[in-house]
């Protein structure tokens, strides 16, 4: 049985701000990973900020680019060459955010990789 997936603060009742909000992302509460695949998405934030990763403005990230073009080829190595799996204890898997020094996932999310 595949594990349930929390993704948003909804599903425990509290206000929904910042990504989660309707206005910017069409059904943010659902885990829908396509909604990335979409080419016209800015993450610099120079149109609209929408989601920015490298920080916004003067001071965005000065390795944008490096980091971009290195990022897919990175995440395929991983892949090919690593099985991936969420431990069987974990019947729920709370991608949900938390405020720390920065924001960080609330539960600890722990997965096994076993060379393919
Ligand atoms: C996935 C990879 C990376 C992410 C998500 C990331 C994210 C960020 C973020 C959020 C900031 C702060 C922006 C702000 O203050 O508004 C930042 C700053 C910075 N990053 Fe990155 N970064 C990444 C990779 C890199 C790489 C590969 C380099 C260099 C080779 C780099 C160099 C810098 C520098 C120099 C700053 C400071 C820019 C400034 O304050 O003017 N970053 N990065």
């Amino acid at each position: 049985m595949s594990p349930k997936v929390i993704f948003s603060l909804s599903t425990q009742g509290e206000e929904l701000v910042g990504a989660n909000d309707p206005s910017i992302w069409a059904d943010p509460t659902d885990f829908k990973l396509e909604r990335f695949l979409d080419l016209e998405l800015d993450i610099t934030g120079s149109k609209k900020i929408t989601m920015i990763p490298f920080g916004a403005g003067r001071r965005i990230c000065l390795g944008l680019g490096l980091a971009m073009l290195h990022l897919n080829c990175i995440l395929v190595q991983l892949m090919q060459s690593f099985e991936w799996s969420t431990s069987a204890v974990h019947e729920i898997i709370d991608l949900i955010e938390t405020h720390e020094f920065t924001m960080v996932i609330r539960t600890p999310l722990r997965v096994f990789i076993q060379p393919r």
